[in-house]
């Protein structure tokens, strides 16, 4: 039998368990790829990881063999317990999780986009007045975008600020579902059996946890549907991804309308909190690199002339397509994508991986490798720009996206939107002085979603400096 890649030995019964930090895991990952090479395998209590931390090993693996490598792990207590395996991000991959990815991908595909661009130029028009009024506060404004943008492309749902009842409801249980998702908190995860455990045994409050978790995301599930269709029931329908499928779709089943509500639950589920930490790192390099700011509003101003930017614009703004390049590339937000899985054995680069294996991705190493990105704790805009070498400076966003038949399937709605976000902030104020609010530095923190430290900056308006 060929050996399982080199990695850490770790602790008997508990392998590597304990050494891997909640926070930030992607360093260490990173770290240990140094002394073990870029196909490392770290068991972790009763499973085994592969590490993948080089761009061929992705390709060959991710990309090449998407067949065998596009499953994910099963999480116990999130996707069993809490049933969150019914949604595309979660599910085991298979013909469910096809028909959801293939809806989701009509949904934002070119001929969509007309309508996605208006709502995310309106949304943004709003956006910069609110900047414009209260600068501080703009964290809760991005959120605002975000949200708007999302609800309103999937449901037609208007959201007016960001306490609106019914967001903070979709907060919460997206926080919910983040705590029972986070990886190592829940011992059901690692001995699977545990599940069988009656609700009303001692210790077993996760069962309690699990149940309330499902419960409160299937009725905020059907909450957010039937609000489409009452709508489009009373004919003040706008156009949205729900709308457009019941159009569509005269008669629709019941297994129909379920499918309907767990794709367009996704779209806030895994575009919100990607989208707001991206556009967070935009606004934290504008402010801490004044001179990229400068000759990105020098871009901005030549193709606008004083109108305020639209979607369309982006193919005439090289410079700053290559500064959101840099963006995704400092801050990949999922730093290790999410979780792949192979369920056959699999022999690689000399190596067996294991059946049963959790594949991780480590975009982050590849994003921060210096053979690949010379520099790559500087902020350069410039790097894409010399094509003399192939090899040099891919596109981060090929990357930062995920990989293989699992890749996001939000990249165009993500794009565009970071986009039009960063354009008209360009074109209409000056990012300044930046204040880290904990500590002296602001790092990039988190579980699975990488975002920067709360930080404050200013927000001049243009005209006014
Ligand atoms: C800056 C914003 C975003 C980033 C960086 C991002 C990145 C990613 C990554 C890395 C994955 C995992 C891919 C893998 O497993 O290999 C993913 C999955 C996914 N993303 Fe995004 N995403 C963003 C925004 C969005 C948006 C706006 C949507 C809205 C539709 C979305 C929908 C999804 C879905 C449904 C999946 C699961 C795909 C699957 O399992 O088949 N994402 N995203």
């Amino acid at each position: 039998r060929l050996p399982v890649p080199p990695g850490p030995r770790g602790l008997p019964v508990f392998g590597s368990a304990l050494e891997i930090p909640k926070e930030c895991s992607w360093l260490t990952f990173a770290q240990w790829a140094k002394t073990y090479g870029p196909i490392m395998h770290v068991s972790c209590m009763t499973s085994s990881i592969i590490v993948l931390s080089s761009r061929e090993a992705i390709i060959d693996l991710l990309e090449k063999k998407n067949a065998v490598y596009s499953d994910r792990p099963i999480m116990t207590m999130a996707g069993e317990l809490a049933g969150l395996k019914r949604l595309v991000a979660f599910a085991p991959y298979g013909q469910r999780h096809r028909e959801g990815r293939k809806l989701i991908t009509g949904a934002l595909g070119p001929r969509k986009a007309p309508e996605l661009h208006a709502i995310q130029e309106a949304k943004t028009l709003v956006f910069i007045s609110r900047l414009t009024e209260s600068p501080a506060e703009f964290r809760t404004h991005i959120r605002w975008l975000v949200a708007s943008i999302v609800l309103e492309a999937t449901y037609g749902i208007t959201i007016d600020s960001y306490d609106d009842p019914f967001l903070l409801e979709v907060e919460k249980s997206l926080a919910e579902i983040s705590d029972v998702s986070a990886p190592g908190a829940y011992l059901v995860d690692a001995i699977p059996s545990l599940k069988y455990v009656p609700e009303w045994f001692p210790a077993a409050s996760f069962k309690r946890i699990a149940r309330e978790t499902r419960e409160r995301s299937y009725a905020l599930e059907d909450k957010l549907y039937q609000a489409a269709r009452r709508q489009l029931d009373r004919g003040s329908a706008t156009p949205s991804f729900v709308a457009d499928l019941l159009k569509h779709n005269y008669d629709p089943t019941q297994d129909d309308h379920t499918l309907y509500a767990e794709v367009a639950v996704m779209f806030y589920g895994a575009g919100a909190d990607t989208t707001v930490s991206s556009i967070l790192s935009f606004f934290l390099i504008m402010a801490t690199h004044p001179d990229i700011q400068r000759k990105a509003q020098a871009e901005v101003d030549s193709v606008t002339s004083g109108r305020l930017p639209i979607c369309s614009d982006r193919e005439d703004m090289p410079y700053l397509g290559a500064v959101l390049k840099e963006v995704h590339r400092c801050n990949p937000v999922l730093p290790l994508a999410l979780p792949h899985y192979v369920r056959e054995e699999d022999v690689y680069a000399g190596y067996r991986i294991p059946a049963g294996s959790t594949i991780l991705p480590n975009t982050w190493a590849i994003l921060h490798d210096p053979e690949l990105y010379p520099h790559p704790d500087e902020v350069i805009p410039e790097r894409y720009y010399d094509c003399s070498n192939g090899d040099l400076n891919p596109d981060p966003q090929d990357f930062a996206f995920g990989y293989g038949r699992r890749v996001c399937p939000g990249r165009t709605l993500a794009e565009d939107t970071l986009f039009i976000v960063a354009a008209s902030v360009l074109a209409s104020f000056n990012i300044t002085s930046v204040v880290p609010l904990k500590g002296e530095t602001i790092e990039y923190r988190g579980g699975a979603i990488s975002h920067p430290d709360d930080f404050a900056c200013g927000i001049l308006p243009r005209r006014s400096t």
